[in-house]
């Protein structure tokens, strides 16, 4: 009956949904408050038809609102002239401040234009979330949205309308007539409480409230993950624990519980239960109990408050002046029942002990290039085997969003990103990395490659072995290392191609074989350059479509994995160094060879890898203008065919390392 429903036609609906252009929301985390202007991605759900996102991001912005409300309320500042001192720097300052500390992203995230502003105070959403749960077949909840909506707009005709035919529908009960909004009683008690300095009083409905929200957030949990270990037990940490809740069982406890704790924000009864509510309600238990005399409790509050936000200066202050007050004795500790909310709000000793252990227990995996992501699932409770199993599946899933809650400290090879995965090249085992050189590496890579046209070994700027219309210039990396001897290339660039060529191995280990060894197989700097004037009409490819470690049989739909094939090469990578050229784009195929699934175009810092085997034919596009230059990198398994620059370069002067070697030391390039 909704399809013609006011929500359809009102005037707002623009101006909720953000169908004109408007700012992205900010980046949020969980446990922190969206900024409730979200409406961009509702509007999207919503045009989509996509109701169970619509209904979410719905609920999700009105608990932003009432907790951006509660906010306010909270932090306004005490009267000037009445019973309380005025808190240093002032009303404004204390209010901003107080904004600060509870409202994450910054509060000034959390501004709204004037037309969404007005839209939540007439509790529009309300109108878009009944109509998302009727779609839903959520009756209850369509019934109690509608008639939240229709309280503050009993002037609504067709809202009227529609609350007449929920009336008269089978299976809606009288009492799902609820009013979503009304606060409930207890809150509003320890606000007047507070307002009239009646701090007792205040003291008595907050914690009741403060029950409530623990309770509500206790019932989450448990519907969510079964019954939690013993919390005094020092055995919580450690890894077993993480055993028993790891894989896809805590990606569904994850969803959950954040479904859970939505729907009980939203309740009629009850105070929004988010973890956030929490550390509200005990800074105002703290300051209702100094007030009213109990310093000790007060002290109580505030241990319990930092547990949640360790950092917060002014409670760090008042921490220290309820020290002084209670003498040097007294002892100050946060509340039994808050240590583990408090971690589970931070999980900032969670996840030191997990990056301990993490650092203890995965050895080289975790130094690998994705080891955010590693310690981010360790964070979320993955084991080691864990790790692997869902590694990749994992990666790009819920898990990032729900997990990318901490902050971890510089990592190496910080800043490389994976920008595709198999499934978005349509295949198996192949991956797009970026940003693994910089543009000055680049830059200083290319100056190798001009050595590589002068006296680089292989083709020594002789036509590619490919096509006569492209000049191909290799320089393998034994190659850079006694052209720097001889001091005819820098040896801070032979050095940087070695390093890069690590560095790339090391990234492509732990994404493909974490745990399991690669070694190097074959490394060189490679250019194609087109030549003047025999591009025109050019048909043919830069490099023909091949398997690196098999005899590619298109007509057969096989590969042979025999002689002359490099049949002991496991992976390959192409580190590319420059963009400044045509063509020369890497595609991969289907077994046929001429079926195109995917394609890379280079450019600095790009490292595409993939498997070596029959599952990634691939080849080059002509380069029809320009040099293209990489570093084409094949690695093994097997160490019995591990390249080495000490085997193949007896007249290295191994002195030349010296010092100079140290970067170079952990890395699989076996010098003398
Ligand atoms: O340079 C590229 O993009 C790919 C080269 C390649 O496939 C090879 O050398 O085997
Ligand atoms: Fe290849």
């Amino acid at each position: 009956p909704f399809c013609s429903s006011s929500a359809f036609s009102s005037p707002s609906l623009a101006s909720l949904l953000c169908l004109s252009p408007r700012r992205r929301p900010g980046r949020t985390s969980p446990g922190r408050l969206v900024p409730f202007d979200c409406c961009t991605r509702t509007g999207a759900a919503y045009l989509a038809r996509d109701w169970a996102r619509a209904a979410e991001l719905l609920q999700r912005a009105l608990h932003s609102y009432a907790g951006l409300r509660a906010a306010r309320r909270a932090c306004a500042p005490p009267a000037p002239g009445g019973a309380l001192p005025f808190p240093r720097g002032g009303p404004g300052r204390w209010e901003a401040a107080c904004l600060g500390r509870r409202l994450r992203p910054a509060p000034s995230a959390h501004r709204a234009s004037s037309a969404v502003r007005r839209d939540f105070e007439r509790r529009e959403p309300y109108n878009y979330l009944q109509v998302a749960f009727f779609k839903l077949k959520k009756l209850d909840q369509a019934v109690s949205a509608a008639h939240t909506f229709f309280v503050a707009n009993p002037q609504h005709l067709q809202m009227r309308e529609d609350i007449e035919k929920y009336r008269r529908m089978s299976g809606v009960k009288s009492d799902s007539f609820r009013d979503l909004e009304a606060t409930p009683h207890w809150v509003r008690a320890g606000v007047q409480h507070y307002d009239a300095d009646e701090y007792l009083q205040a003291v008595a409905s907050l914690e009741e409230s403060l029950t409530e929200a623990l309770s509500a957030l206790e019932e989450c949990r448990a519907l969510c993950e079964g019954p939690w270990e013993d919390e005094d037990e020092e055995e919580q940490m450690q890894p077993g624990l993480y055993e028993a809740i790891a894989g896809t069982h805590y990606i569904q406890v994850l969803k959950c519980r954040q479904q859970c704790v939505l729907e009980i924000a939203t309740k009629p009864g009850r105070i929004s239960a988010t973890e956030d509510f929490i550390p509200s309600h005990l800074d105002l238990l703290q300051f209702a109990y100094s007030q009213a005399g109990n310093q000790t409790l007060a002290a109580e509050c505030a241990a319990s408050y930092l547990l949640f936000y360790p950092t917060d200066e002014p409670m760090l202050e008042k921490m220290k002046q309820y020290h002084t007050e209670l003498g040097e004795g007294a002892a100050v500790t946060a509340r039994q029942v808050l240590i583990t909310r408090g971690l589970y709000f931070l999980r900032s000793l969670m996840e030191k002990k997990l990056i301990y252990y993490a650092v203890e227990h995965l050895g080289e995996t975790f130094n690998d290039p994705v080891s955010n992501s590693i310690i981010l699932l360790f964070c979320c409770g993955f084991t080691k085997t864990v790790v692997r199993i869902h590694f990749r599946i994992v990666l790009q899933s819920l898990l990032m969003p729900v997990c990318a809650c901490f902050s971890i400290g510089p990592l190496p090879f910080e800043g490389i990103a994976v920008t595709m995965d198999s499934q978005q090249m349509n295949g198996t085992q192949r991956v797009v990395f970026d940003r693994v050189l910089t543009e000055s590496e680049c830059k200083d890579l290319l100056r190798l490659t001009k050595a590589a046209g002068e006296a680089g070994d292989g083709y020594r700027a002789r036509r590619s072995p490919h096509t006569p219309h492209e000049r191909f210039e290799g320089l393998t990396v034994l190659k850079a290392v006694q052209l720097a001897q001889n001091g005819d290339v820098e040896w801070r660039d032979a050095k940087l191609l070695l390093q890069a060529s690590e560095k790339s191995r090391k990234i492509i280990e732990s994404y493909f074989a974490p745990g399991k060894k690669l070694h190097f197989s074959f490394t060189h700097l490679v250019c194609r350059t087109a030549v003047d004037g025999e591009q025109e009409g050019r048909m043919d490819l830069s490099h023909p479509v091949h398997a690196d470690n098999c005899l590619l049989d298109p007509e057969g739909q096989e590969c042979w994995k025999e002689p002359p094939a490099y049949v002991y090469r496991d992976y390959s990578g192409i580190l590319y160094l420059n963009d400044d050229f045509q063509g020369g784009g890497l595609f991969f195929t289907e077994m046929d060879s001429v079926t195109v699934t995917a394609e890379v175009r280079p450019k600095c810092g790009r490292l595409v890898a993939f498997s070596s085997g029959k599952e990634n034919p691939h080849g080059v596009w002509a380069v029809s203008r320009g040099r293209r230059c990489a570093v084409a990198l094949w690695y093994t398994h097997s160490q019995e065919h591990a390249e080495q620059v000490k085997g193949r370069a007896g007249e290295i002067n191994t002195s030349t390392f010296k010092g100079d070697q140290i970067p170079l030391r952990n890395s699989f390039w076996v010098f003398p």
